[in-house]
């Protein structure tokens, strides 16, 4: 795959900071296009090129694709908050629909036919059955849901009637740190970054959103998976010609509260929490099944034991204890 060249919006967020390093660590070169209304200039790999792009800007979309000519697209470009989508649906379903579309239609005008989308285990709402499957029941209890839901259909159709090839990830919660790119957001919602931030002295103590859930201690349980495995997952997707659609996650849970016994022990700061009322649209218990993806693509994480997640996390925030320092807002 030497030869390929990615098209990567939101590269120069979370995720996609990460996946392009890996990208171009396996020899394929990319071209980041992003807003940075949440990401960061910092964060993307000095060897992919750059264009500070809003996808909402159809024009400029057009005229980027009609002179990059990339072979395919990776699209991590989104807003991407439960709780900011329960507020906000608008933004959601402009963003994460509207703007997606626009990049589906650049493909088409330019002949570009693969997409690998990050859609979302948000997508199952209230799951039935623990560990997900991909062909379980699909019924977000959130906007942000929602929206990935839709993007995922009209992909469906584009595919139908353009010949576009999406090749669909469902993640479940990415966690962790590659050595240069971690996870640095304006205002973090993210549980592992922000009971790290107590860990550094920057937030009094952590925050419980609630512990009346039905698991054995009463905390959310969340299936973490290393963004470096993420990355990996990508690069495994973009061999297949076909539409696919896979869950990435490891098949472990943890709970809230067992992500911060393992933050006390790698950190060694006592970290004390307060419980807080639960968030809305926030499910008990979100944990993957992960065999489609293990038998089609080979795919294992292999960097997701919680421990590791916590302890490369850990050592990012400690090299970058104000993230990238580039905020221009
Ligand atoms: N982080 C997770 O746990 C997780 C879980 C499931 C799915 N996802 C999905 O993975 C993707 C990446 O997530 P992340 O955590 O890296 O988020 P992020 O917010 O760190 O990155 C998203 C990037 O997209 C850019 N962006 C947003 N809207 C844009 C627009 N209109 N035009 C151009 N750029 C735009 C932002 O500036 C940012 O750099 C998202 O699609 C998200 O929904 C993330
Ligand atoms: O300070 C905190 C932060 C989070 N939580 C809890 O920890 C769990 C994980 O929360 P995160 O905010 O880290 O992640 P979410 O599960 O809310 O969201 C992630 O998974 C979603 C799918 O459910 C989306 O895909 C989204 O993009 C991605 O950030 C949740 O139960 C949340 O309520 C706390 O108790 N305290």
């Amino acid at each position: 795959m030497s030869y390929m060249k990615i098209l990567v919006t939101g590269g120069a967020g979370y995720v996609g900071s990460v996946c392009v390093e890996f990208l171009l660590n396996a020899g394929i070169s990319a071209m980041v296009v992003d807003n940075l209304s949440e990401g960061h200039r910092t964060a993307v790999d000095d060897r992919a090129g750059f264009c500070r792009l809003d996808l909402g800007d159809r024009d400029g979309l057009l005229r980027l694709f009609q002179r990059e000519k990339p072979d395919a697209v990776i699209h991590f470009a989104a807003r991407a908050l439960v709780a900011e989508s329960m507020r906000d649906p608008s933004a959601y379903f402009r963003n994460n629909v509207c703007h997606g579309i626009h990049l589906l239609d650049a493909m088409v005008a330019t002949g570009v036919r693969k997409i690998v989308f990050s859609s979302t285990c948000a997508v199952y709402g209230l799951p039935l059955k623990i560990p997900i499957e991909e062909r379980g029941e699909t019924k977000p209890i959130n906007p942000y849901g929602e929206s990935k839901l839709c993007f995922e259909k009209v992909l469906r159709w584009y595919a139908e009637i353009h010949g576009i090839v999406p090749l669909v990830l469902r993640y479940f919660n990415a966690a962790g740190a590659s050595e240069r790119y971690g996870e640095d957001h304006k205002e973090e919602t993210h549980l592992i970054p922000r009971v790290l931030q107590v860990a550094l002295g920057r937030r009094r103590s952590a925050e419980i959103y609630g512990n009346g859930f039905s698991t054995p201690d009463g905390t959310a349980i969340r299936d973490y998976v290393h963004v470096r495995d993420l990355a990996s997952a990508h690069l495994a997707v973009l061999r297949r010609e076909q539409p696919c659609l896979y869950n990435v996650g490891t098949g472990e849970g943890y709970s809230v509260l067992q992500v911060i016994e393992m933050a006390r022990k790698i950190t060694g700061a006592p970290i004390p929490y307060e419980v807080r009322p639960a968030r809305a649209g926030d499910p008990p218990r979100l944990v993957a099944n992960v065999h489609k993806i293990r038998q089609e693509l080979s795919w294992l994480p292999e960097h997701s034991r919680l421990a590791e997640i916590v302890e490369s996390a850990w050592r990012w925030h400690r090299t970058h204890p104000d993230g990238y320092q580039d905020r221009e807002d």
